[in-house]
C-alpha cells in the first residue's frame, strides 16, 4: 500500500490511500494546523491512483512546494510543503511509510501514541461543540410583536453557541462543481505582499545595450496584444551603470510603477522590487530578464475591515467593519434589507467613495493606493442603463470603445473588440436594433457588454435584475455565472433571492451596515434558522438593534469564510486621502474626446425624432406668436394712435415676447440634458472622461441648436414687421442683425442656466417647474413691464437676469427710451441708443453664460467618483 507519512510540528500521521485528508485550522479536519496564516480548509491530500496529490482549497495565503505556490501537485516521499508562507509557514515533511508489518502498527497507534497519530474522519475527531439549537421561529422570531424589539431573537445568546440549528455535527459542504474555486492566486489575508505571488506568464530577455520597447505596434521588441496599451507605450532602458529604467512614451493609459502613474513621458529607475504596470500586464525585473504577469481575469478579491462614516464629525457609521474575501472565478451576491449599506459597500469596493477605514485588495494589491492603475481592471454596471438607449447596440458600443480605448487604436481594432463582445454575450443578432427596443434582460446584457470591452477582471453590478421578470432574472444571473466561470470575479448587489444558488458566495448585510452572513448561499437560510428570505428580512426589520454582526462573528461560518481576512488588524490610520492620489490617466486627449462626444450627442439627438420635431417647431411657434401682436409701427419709431409722435410701446411688447421665447427655447433645450444621462456621466468619468470636454460637447451642440432657434425666432418675429429701427448701432444698415443678436445671446445664456438646473436637480421631473419659474422670473425683469431703472432693489436684482440685458441690447438698437418712456421716469441707461451700450449689454450676457459654465462644471463634480473630483 502506498502509504505516506506526514510529519508536522513534531507530530506524524500515516496517510491511508483509501481516503482523503483535509489540512487546515478547522478542528474537525484531519490534520489540524493552528497557525493564523493557514486557512480553515487549506488543502486536501489524496491518493490519485498513481501518486499522492496535494490540492490547495483556495487558501488565502497559499500552499508552497519548493518555494512555488501550487494549486495541485503530485507529492511523495521526500517532498516538503509549506503552508501559508513559502519560507516560514508551517512545514510538512513527507516520507515513505515503514514496510508491510508496520502498517498495522501505524493504524493501531493512530490515537494511542500522539507522536504517530493517524488522522481521524471529522466526526470522530471532535464532538459537536454545542447542542442543537432551538429553531428561532419557535423561540419567538416568527412572532415579533410578542417580543420587545431589543431582545435577541434567540433564546440563548447566539455568541456562545453555533447559530445554526443542526441535528448533525457540522461538516463543511463541498462546493458544487461550478463553485470549486481555483487557487487563490494572490492570497488575500496575511501580510499583504506588494504583489500576488503568481508564477510569471512569460520571461523576456532585456537588451543590455539598447532599449526594449513595449507596445501594441509590430515593431516593438516586447509586443503586448492589449487594446489598453498604446502602440508605443513605454520602454525599458539600460543605464550606463548597469541598471534599468522605465520610460513612458506618452502612453494614453499610463505606465505605473508600484501602482503610481509615471508622469506622461516621464521615467524612473527600477529595481527588482518594483512592479511595472502596463495595461493588463505587470512586469518585474529579475536580473537581466523581465518577468511578465498577465492579468487574464483570474484574480482574488477581498475587503478588510471596510468602514464608512458620515456626518460632520463622522459620527454615524453606515458601513461597519465589513470583511470578506473570494478566490478567483467567483460569483458573489450581496443582499440585505433597504438601508443596510449595500450601495455604500459597492462604492467602497469600487473606489467611487473609498471607505474611511479598511482596505480593498485586488489580487493582494491595495486598490485605494493603486487605484489609478487598477481601476482599469474594474467594470461597474450601475442599476440604470449606461448607454444612450436611442442608439443602436453596435453604434453605442462603438462610441464607448472610442472613448475608452487609447487614442491610437484603429477603427478596425475597436470594431473587432466590439464584435467579439457582442458574440460573447450573444448580442450579435441584436446589434442593429435600438437599445430601447430590447427587453430588460437584453438591455442589461448590453450594459455588461460595454463594461467587458476593456476586459475587466473584476465586475460589479448594482441590482442588475431589478424590474425584470423571473425568467430574465435567471437569464441575467446565468450570464453572470458564465462571466465568472470564464475567469472573472463578479460581485452583484441584488434584491432578488431567487437565483442565489448560482453564486459561490453570499454576503448578507444587516441593518447598520455590518455583515450578518458570508458563505455559501445554500447554507445561509440554515444559518439564520429560517425557511425563506422574507422571514430573514422580517427578522432584520423586527430586531434592528440586535447584534447581527456579533452573531456572525461568533459563528463557525465566520471561522471558515472570513476569519482569515479579519485576522489582519484594521488600519489605524485612514486610507490615503483620495485628493492626494493622482487622477487616473485619460485614454484619449481632450480634443478627440470632445470630437467623439459631439458626434455621439448628435447621433443621440438625431435618433430621437420627437425631440428634433419639437426643436424645429418651438422657435417657429414662438416667432409666429409674436406676430399676433398688432403693431402699426412694428419695431420702428411711432406715430402711435393717440400718443405723441415717435412713441411705439408695441415694440416693447414684441421684444418681451421674443425674449420670453428665447428664454424658454434656450433653457428647454438644456434643462434635461445632464440629469438624463447622469449615470452615464458618472461611469464614464471614472473611466477617464474629461469633465470639461463633456461640458463643452453639450455647449457646442446645444449652443448650435439654440443659435439656430434664435435666428428662426428673430427672422419670424422681426423680419415680418413692416417697420424696423431706422439704423443699427454697429451694423448700421442691418438693425435686424442686432435685434437677432439680442434674442440669440439670450437663448444661449438661458441654455446655460438650463444646464445649471440640470446639474442641480435629483430627478428629471424636477426640471419642469424650475424651467417655468426661470422663464416667469425673466418676464418680470425684462424692464418692459415696469420701470426697472431707478427702482431700488429691482434694478440691482435685474442685473442678474439675462432677459434684462437682452431686452436692453435690443432696446439700444430700437431706441426704446424714445419708443416707450415711462411716465415721469428717467431714461434707462442700459437702453441708451449707443453702440457702447449695445456691446455692454451683449457682453454681460456672454459673461453670464461663461460664469454659468463654471458653475455647471462645479456642480458636475458632485456627481463624480471621489477620485476624479
Ligand atoms: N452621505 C450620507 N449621509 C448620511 N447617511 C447616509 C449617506 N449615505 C447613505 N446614508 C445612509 O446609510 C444607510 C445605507 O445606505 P445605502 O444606500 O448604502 O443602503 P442600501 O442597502 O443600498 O439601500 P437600498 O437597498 O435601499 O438601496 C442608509 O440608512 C442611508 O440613509
Amino acid at each position: 500500500m502506498p502509504e505516506l507519512v506526514l510529519e508536522l510540528n513534531g507530530q506524524t500521521w500515516t496517510l491511508d490511500p483509501s481516503r482523503s485528508y483535509t489540512l487546515g485550522r478547522d478542528p474537525q479536519g484531519d490534520v489540524v494546523i493552528d497557525d493564523a496564516r493557514v486557512s480553515w480548509r487549506h488543502a486536501v491530500m489524496r491518493w490519485a491512483g498513481r501518486s499522492w496529490v496535494l490540492e490547495d482549497q483556495g487558501s488565502t495565503n497559499g500552499t508552497f512546494v519548493q518555494g512555488q505556490r501550487i494549486h495541485q501537485t503530485e507529492i511523495g516521499p521526500g517532498s516538503s510543503v509549506h503552508l501559508g508562507n513559502a519560507t516560514d509557514g508551517p512545514r510538512m515533511q513527507l516520507s515513505a511509510a515503514a514496510a508491510a508489518g508496520a502498517d498495522m502498527y501505524s493504524a493501531q497507534t493512530a490515537y494511542a501514541e500522539p507522536p504517530r497519530a493517524a488522522a481521524a474522519p471529522p466526526q470522530q475527531q471532535a464532538p459537536q461543540q454545542a447542542p442543537p439549537q432551538q429553531h428561532p421561529a419557535a423561540a419567538g422570531w416568527g412572532a415579533p410583536p410578542q417580543q420587545p424589539a431589543q431582545q435577541p431573537p434567540m433564546q440563548q445568546p447566539p455568541m456562545q453557541q453555533p447559530p445554526v440549528q443542526r441535528q448533525q455535527p457540522y461538516v463543511p459542504q463541498q462546493p458544487a462543481a461550478h463553485q470549486q474555486p481555483a487557487a487563490m492566486g494572490g492570497g488575500m489575508g496575511g501580510g499583504a505582499p506588494v504583489y500576488g505571488d503568481r508564477s510569471p506568464t512569460t520571461f523576456h530577455q532585456l537588451n543590455l545595450s539598447n532599449v526594449t520597447r513595449i507596445g501594441r505596434a509590430l515593431e516593438c521588441e516586447l509586443r503586448v496584444d492589449d487594446l489598453q496599451v498604446s502602440r508605443h507605450h513605454a520602454e525599458f532602458r539600460a543605464t550606463p551603470d548597469g541598471r534599468f529604467e522605465i520610460a513612458d512614451l506618452g502612453s494614453h493609459n499610463g505606465t505605473y510603477v508600484n501602482g503610481e502613474q509615471l508622469p506622461r513621458s516621464g521615467r524612473r529607475l527600477i529595481g527588482p522590487d518594483d512592479i511595472i504596470g502596463i495595461g493588463h500586464s505587470t512586469f518585474r525585473l529579475a536580473g537581466n530578464r523581465l518577468e511578465e504577469f498577465v492579468d487574464t481575469g483570474e484574480i482574488s478579491f477581498s475587503s478588510r475591515h471596510l468602514t464608512v462614516k458620515v456626518g460632520d464629525n463622522k459620527e454615524k457609521t453606515i458601513l461597519n467593519n465589513v470583511s470578506f474575501g473570494v478566490p478567483e472565478k467567483s460569483l458573489v451576491a450581496v443582499i440585505g434589507p433597504s438601508g443596510s449599506g449595500k450601495s455604500t459597500l459597492l462604492k467602497a469596493l469600487t473606489g467611487y467613495r473609498p471607505a474611511d477605514e479598511g482596505d480593498v485588495l485586488y489580487d493582494n494589491r491595495n486598490l485605494y493606493k493603486q487605484y489609478a492603475e487598477l481601476r482599469q481592471r474594474i467594470g461597474l454596471v450601475p442599476q440604470d442603463d449606461i448607454l444612450h438607449t436611442q442608439l443602436k447596440v453596435s453604434t453605442a458600443l462603438g462610441y464607448a470603445a472610442k472613448l475608452r480605448f487609447p487614442g491610437d487604436t484603429a477603427a478596425a481594432e475597436r470594431q473587432a473588440r466590439v464584435d467579439e463582445v457582442l458574440r460573447e454575450l450573444k448580442l450579435d443578432i441584436h446589434k442593429d436594433k435600438q437599445i430601447s427596443s430590447l427587453s430588460g434582460g437584453q438591455r442589461k446584457r448590453v450594459s455588461v457588454a460595454l463594461e467587458l470591452l476593456t476586459k475587466p477582471s473584476l465586475i460589479f453590478l448594482d441590482e442588475p435584475t431589478s424590474g425584470l421578470d423571473p425568467g430574465m432574472d435567471r437569464d441575467v444571473m446565468q450570464l453572470l455565472r458564465g462571466l465568472a466561470d470564464d475567469g472573472r470575479t463578479v460581485l452583484v448587489v441584488t434584491h432578488s433571492v431567487a437565483e442565489l444558488a448560482l453564486c459561490d458566495r453570499l454576503l448578507v448585510m444587516a441593518p447598520g451596515g455590518s455583515v450578518a452572513y458570508f458563505g455559501p448561499p445554500e447554507e445561509a437560510l440554515n444559518f439564520f434558522g429560517y425557511e425563506s428570505w422574507a422571514d430573514v428580512f422580517q427578522a432584520f426589520e423586527g430586531y434592528r438593534d440586535y447584534d447581527w454582526s456579533g452573531r456572525w462573528h461568533g459563528s463557525q461560518h465566520y471561522q471558515m469564510y472570513a476569519a482569515d481576512i479579519d485576522a489582519v488588524a484594521p488600519q489605524s490610520a485612514p486610507v490615503q486621502p483620495m485628493q492626494q492620489m493622482r487622477k487616473p490617466a485619460k485614454p484619449q486627449g481632450w480634443w478627440p474626446q470632445l470630437g467623439t462626444l459631439i458626434k455621439r450627442y448628435c447621433s443621440v439627438i438625431l435618433s430621437d425624432r420627437t425631440f428634433v420635431v419639437l426643436m424645429l417647431a418651438l422657435p417657429i411657434v414662438l416667432g409666429v406668436v409674436s406676430m399676433v401682436i398688432p403693431a402699426d409701427s412694428g419695431l420702428g419709431y411711432g406715430p402711435e394712435k393717440g400718443r405723441p409722435p415717435l412713441h411705439n410701446t408695441d415694440a416693447g411688447t414684441i421684444m418681451l415676447i421674443l425674449a420670453v421665447g428665447a428664454c424658454f427655447s434656450g433653457a428647454a433645450n438644456s434643462v434635461r440634458e445632464l440629469i438624463k444621462e447622469r449615470v452615464i456621466y458618472e461611469r464614464e468619468r471614472a473611466t477617464g472622461l474629461s469633465r470639461s470636454a463633456y461640458l463643452m460637447s453639450k455647449v457646442v451642440v446645444l449652443g448650435f441648436i439654440t443659435i439656430l432657434q434664435g435666428i428662426v425666432i428673430s427672422a419670424i418675429g422681426v423680419l415680418t414687421r413692416d417697420k424696423l429701427p431706422d439704423e443699427g448701432l454697429i451694423f448700421s444698415s442691418n438693425p435686424e442683425i442686432e435685434l437677432a443678436m439680442g434674442v440669440t445671446a439670450l437663448g444661449l445664456t438661458s441654455m446655460m442656466f438650463g444646464l445649471i438646473i440640470s446639474s442641480l436637480v435629483k430627478t428629471s421631473e424636477m426640471t419642469m417647474p424650475l424651467l417655468v419659474m426661470f422663464a416667469i422670473v425673466q418676464v418680470v425683469f425684462t424692464g418692459v413691464l415696469f420701470q426697472i431703472a431707478g427702482t431700488v432693489g429691482a434694478e440691482q436684482l435685474a442685473w442678474l437676469m439675462p432677459s434684462r440685458w437682452a431686452v436692453a441690447a435690443m432696446g439700444t438698437t430700437a431706441d426704446l427710451n424714445v419708443l416707450m418712456p415711462f411716465d415721469g421716469g428717467k431714461a434707462d441707461p442700459l437702453w441708451a441708443h449707443e453702440a457702447s451700450k449695445f456691446i455692454l449689454d451683449i457682453g454681460v450676457l456672454m459673461v453670464m453664460a461663461v460664469i454659468c459654465g463654471f458653475i455647471v462644471a462645479r456642480l458636475l463634480r458632485r456627481h463624480e467618483p471621489e477620485v476624479m473630483r
